[in-house]
């Protein structure tokens, strides 16, 4: 099997792929009374222009490092955000199209607190919480079609989180 090294998420190496969810640094401005930081309109989302923007609720199952990551998938109309109800990083993988499938996937580590955004059609693994209660806000788009293509590898490839 293939080793992919899960690196730090930083919003530079992710931003071929999405948008990074996070509150490090100063926010984009004070709100409440200067009680509250509020870091605005971070995310690019899409949803097309026959569905409509929804907020679902994920309860993941759990995974562990080193995880074979078997299949990649893809929504061709509209982003998709992971925003976790807990602290805990999470794993997420991407990889660029290479002809109608997964080139190389590239894998992350993400910071205490940090979500994602998934541009529209970029191919991801599927959530993958590695503690916590697998608990995510989705931020999706809601529509009539299954918005969902999938690529299974012939061959997995096993993600780590360090060099081994
Ligand atoms: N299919 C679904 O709702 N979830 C996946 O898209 C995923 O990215 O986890
Ligand atoms: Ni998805």
């Amino acid at each position: 099997m293939s080793r992919i090294i899960a690196q730090p998420l930083t919003a530079e190496a992710f931003a071929p792929f999405g948008d990074v969810l996070s509150v490090d640094g100063d926010p984009d401005r004070l709100i409440n009374q200067g009680l509250c930081g509020r870091y605005h309109d971070r995310a690019r989302l899409d949803f097309g222009p026959d569905g409509k923007a929804g907020i679902s609720l994920f309860k993941a199952q759990l995974r562990s490092l080193p995880y074979t990551l078997d299949m990649m998938e893809r929504h061709p109309e509209g982003s998709q955000a992971f925003l976790p109800m807990d602290t805990h990083p999470f794993l997420v993988i991407v990889a660029h199209d290479d002809g109608g499938k997964p080139g190389t996937p590239k894998a992350f580590l993400t910071h205490t607190g940090e979500g994602v955004n998934y541009h529209r059609s970029v191919w991801h693994g599927v959530l993958t919480p590695l503690a916590g209660n697998g608990l995510f806000a989705v931020v999706d788009r809601i529509g009539e079609t299954p918005n969902l293509e999938e690529h299974w590898f012939d061959t997995p490839y096993q993600v780590v989180g360090q060099a081994i």
